[in-house]
């Protein structure tokens, strides 16, 4: 066994002057030590195993940071952030104050650009050399990484236009795996899977030439007589690259994205071609793990992201032994995600007309279970959210009852559709937001925030949160049977844990209700996830005499006027909650909506501050915001307490 390597790698310097041999061992180490770390902790783990080769060859043939590697996405930059002087905190990734989940400029001087979203490497990197040749900064080589899923996102065919046209003397290499996070989608993916798949398409490019001319019969001949343009047609018409060739991207590929040495020599003459050049690489997600590799792709599928302590010893680990005799663990609430996709399936068998809609993210959003339920309503338009708004729109003209699940956070993507389209027109789409609030370890890039804030503003939407799973098929079949665009916002994880109904009702559209009455002091008026935090807030505020009022909005547009007017008129102080940004958030709007009642208001809100919450489990970032029961009920005394003083 040849002496490990990676102990001392500090940084992309450390891999000058090694071989292909050691490169190739040191790619191989680095994989196990992905391994071995997220499986212990968890994390993104697949994809990284896919580019443990690409990292090593990469920062062997360039100069970081001086030359720019970009990563797209950045949940496969973990070889990258162990070659880059991180080797030995990659324990702490996605965990409160430890690394970033993704890339991250304020991390590292190789991290040049922040990630997390899809489908932006190949737009940061146009702009970075198009400024070098700017003469601005320090010259360098570029190279994006981007998978086969993320190059399903419109703005990265938007970065290769515009680069094709500069001619930008830059790399773009496309990781290919054939997956997303579910098997990839569309016909991209299907010319993808032909190129990569076909091992004679491997050589097209440079075979192409000698091969044509040796055709028989005198073809061969007139071929090689033929004038170069002609030539480089008809090669490109055998080649598989044709289409970045019409966009002016020279194409090489494809490339075995686990040999070290084809990779630097691929690499290094895309990068000698001062132009702009593709670089398709085959990869495997998951390489090296058999579960995923020998997996197909649903074992592909599955270790996206490895949970803690699920590998060890290079293995899954076994499952738990439950002891004789030990009691059962108490049954779980079951995921919003599972309540959702289930209640789905039956708005579905009610009405031949509602489709469900998925932006690649086919299991995050329950949609997997309309897929296997009733394929027909289900589909999946690929890292493309504004596409899957304009297809809801299209749905939805035609008499549909579209309901698009997008997560909080990717549907800001989507913005202008959701206003120039869906909203303007009045359109009957229904938007499902997974992942609305704090979603944990994904972090800043990955929290759904914001949604209340940007979708307030717009006319004719609704929007609603339900405070548990009940409230959400309640919530659904509502949102269903409105005519027009409602927004409908639920968190990651587990609901809350009451039965679910037999039947959904609606629900009257702008109706709140009080679920507990008060002493008269106090009143908790919360929205989606801020009920719960409103009721842990009661049940302290009742230690110190304090019986509060405790309501649910149900909707931050329209606002429940009347019920809010009487909260108000009924109460000392008002008090708002809700997991989204304050700046323009519900809290607000109840303000807006007594101060246009000419309602003098009392009121205190509790949500998200004014800036970007770091990554970390829920309840950190829940106590660091204050948006828990026992900080609420804090600064409900502090007020009460002086108010009371001042009142006596
Ligand atoms: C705008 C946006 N939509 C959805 C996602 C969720 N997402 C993260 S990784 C991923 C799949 C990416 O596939 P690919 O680029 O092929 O990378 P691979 O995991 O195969 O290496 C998706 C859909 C995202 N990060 N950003
Ligand atoms: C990288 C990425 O964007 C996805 O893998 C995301 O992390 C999934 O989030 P959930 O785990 O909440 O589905
Ligand atoms: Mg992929």
């Amino acid at each position: 066994m040849s002496e490990p390597i990676l102990p001392r790698v500090d940084g992309p310097e450390d891999l000058r002057g090694l071989s292909d041999e050691q490169l190739q061992q040191l790619a191989q180490e680095v994989r196990e030590h992905i391994i071995d770390t997220v499986g212990e902790i968890g994390g993104h783990f697949g994809a990284n195993l896919g580019t443990c080769e690409l990292a090593v060859a990469l920062h062997s043939v360039l100069d970081s940071p001086r030359d720019k590697i970009l990563w797209d996405v950045g949940h496969q930059a973990y070889p990258h952030k162990i070659l880059t002087g991180r080797r030995d905190q990659l324990s702490t990734i996605r965990k409160y104050g430890g690394l970033t989940p993704f890339c991250a400029i304020e991390e590292s001087e190789h991290d040049i650009m922040g990630a997390g979203h899809a489908s932006t490497s190949i737009g940061y990197a146009v702009g970075l050399k198009e400024a070098m040749r700017h003469g601005q900064g320090e010259d360098g080589n570029v190279v994006a990484v981007i998978g086969d899923g993320s190059m399903t996102g419109g703005v990265a065919f938007e970065a290769m236009h515009q680069a094709g046209g500069l001619g930008t003397p830059m790399v773009v290499v496309l990781n290919d795996n054939g997956m997303s996070i579910s098997p990839n989608v569309g016909a991209l993916s299907r010319y993808f899977n032909r190129v990569r798949l076909n091992p004679k398409l491997w050589k097209a490019r440079e075979g192409g030439e000698e091969f044509l001319t040796k055709l028989p019969a005198g073809i061969g001949e007139r071929f090689a007589h033929l004038g170069p343009q002609l030539k480089e047609s008809i090669k490109a018409f055998w080649a598989p690259g044709l289409l970045w060739e019409e966009l002016d991207w020279a194409y090489m590929g494809v490339v075995d994205g686990h040999d070290v040495s084809m990779l630097r020599e691929a690499l290094s003459e895309a990068i000698a071609a001062e132009r702009p050049v593709v670089v398709h690489v085959a990869t495997v997600k998951g390489k090296g793990f058999a579960p995923a590799e020998e997996g197909g792709l649903e074992g592909m599928e599955k270790w996206h992201a490895a949970k803690p302590n699920s590998i060890a010893n290079g293995a899954p680990a076994p499952a738990p032994v439950v002891k004789p005799g030990a009691a059962a663990a108490p049954p779980k609430p079951p995921q919003y995600t599972q309540v959702f996709g289930e209640a789905l399936v039956e708005e579905c068998r009610r009405d031949e007309r509602v489709i469900g809609i998925t932006a690649a993210m086919n299991s995050g959003t329950g949609l997997n279970i309309l897929q296997r339920e009733l394929p027909e309503r289900y589909f999946d338009v690929g890292i493309a959210e504004q596409q899957a708004l304009l297809f809801a729109s299209g749905l939805a003209l035609q008499g549909c009852k579209p309901v698009a699940a997008i997560y909080s956070t990717f549907l800001q993507r989507a913005f202008d559709q959701i206003v120039h389209d869906v909203c303007l027109q009045r359109l009957d789409v229904v938007l499902a937001m997974d992942r609305a609030g704090l979603v944990g370890d994904d972090g800043p890039t990955h929290h759904g925030v914001f949604d209340i804030a940007y979708l307030r503003p717009l006319p004719h939407i609704v929007l609603m949160a339900p405070r548990d799973e009940a409230q959400l098929v309640h919530m659904l079949h509502t949102a269903l049977a409105y005519d027009g665009p409602v927004a409908l916002r639920y968190p990651r994880g587990e609901a809350v844990g009451v039965p679910l109904p037999a039947e959904p009702r609606l629900i009257e559209i702008g109706s709140g209700e009080i679920l507990q009455e008060g002493d008269g002091k106090v009143a908790l008026l919360g929205y989606g996830s801020g009920v719960g935090k409103a009721q842990e807030a009661a049940a302290l505020l009742a230690e110190h005499g304090i019986v509060a009022t405790v309501a649910d909005a149900r909707f931050a547009k329209p606002i429940d006027t009347g019920l809010v007017a009487q909260l108000q008129a009924e109460h000392e102080l008002l008090v708002t909650v809700e997991e989204g940004v304050l700046a323009g958030g519900f809290g607000t709007g109840v303000w807006e909506t007594l101060s246009d009642s000419g309602i003098a208001a009392r009121i205190m809100r509790v949500g998200l501050p004014d800036r970007y919450v770091t990554h970390g489990a829920p309840a950190l970032l829940h106590e660091e915001v204050g948006y828990t029961g026992a900080a609420i009920a804090e600064r409900v005394l502090a007020a009460v307490g002086t108010r009371t003083t001042a009142a006596s």
